[in-house]
């Protein structure tokens, strides 16, 4: 049975409520960029790896069905409280899955997870998902996504990347390469959206918003 190596880690990180990567506001690449994928108005949307992000919110108000999975029940629990929801919880073999109008968090590790128990989805909304794992287990990850959705369905997907130090000035612009070999069989993909910034003297860094289809891409 293969889980991250980094679950104790971060376990530990929301327990110690260290969760620097949360954002306070709804991520605004997700407000710009979502319309491109043209999901149906009651589409089920995944974000694997949610946290307690308030992302999931935004989805929810726009009318979506909205499907998180969540390691840490620390996480879980902070993202209803602090939005004010009081939800119901079932379990569901290794899952607990915490439920409140549109929004479903299955909690629990999303390697474990069967695509059965998860149900059918219109769409992934991956925002410091894959880039969150550890390099060796992304493949995984993704053979995991596609499990999840026995038709291809779209995705956005938000990366934090370092540039590449030969092509600084573009990169903000070029498929990154591991992203090109993890998702290029399966998607057509370009980038929508990059910005990047010097990170210190000799690392610049990039922000970049992916969106992926089955079909070929309008440019
Ligand atoms: C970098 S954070 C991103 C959270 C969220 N996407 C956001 O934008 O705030 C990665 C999250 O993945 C969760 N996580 C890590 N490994 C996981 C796993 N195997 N299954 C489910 N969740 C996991 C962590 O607990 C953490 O909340």
């Amino acid at each position: 049975m293969l889980t991250s190596a980094d679950n104790g880690l971060w376990l530990a990180m929301w327990k110690n409520r260290q969760s620097d990567f949360h954002q306070v506001l709804v991520n605004q690449q997700l407000q710009d960029h979502w319309h491109r994928l043209a999901i149906p108005a009651w589409g089920r949307v995944l974000v694997p790896l949610c946290g307690k992000s308030n992302d999931l919110i935004w989805l929810a108000e726009k009318g979506f069905q909205v499907v998180g999975i969540e390691l840490s029940s620390v996480a879980v629990r902070a993202f209803f409280d602090e939005n004010k929801l009081k939800p119901k919880k079932t379990r569901l073999g290794n899952f607990t899955v915490w439920r409140h109008g549109r929004i479903s968090i299955f909690c629990g590790d999303i390697f474990l997870l069967k695509s059965a128990s998860l149900g059918l989805i219109d769409a992934v909304y991956d925002r410091a998902a894959l880039t969150a794992l550890p390099e060796k287990i992304r493949k995984a990850y993704v053979t995991k996504l596609l499990s999840f959705m026995p038709l291809l369905k779209p995705m956005l997907l938000l990366t934090t990347e370092d540039a590449d130090p030969m092509r600084n000035q573009d990169s903000a612009a070029l498929i990154d390469h591991e992203i090109s070999e993890l998702y290029s069989p399966h998607f057509a993909m370009q980038v929508s959206y990059g910005d990047s910034y010097q990170e210190d003297a000799n690392q610049v860094t990039v922000n970049k918003v992916y969106h992926m289809n089955t079909r070929p891409l309008d440019t």
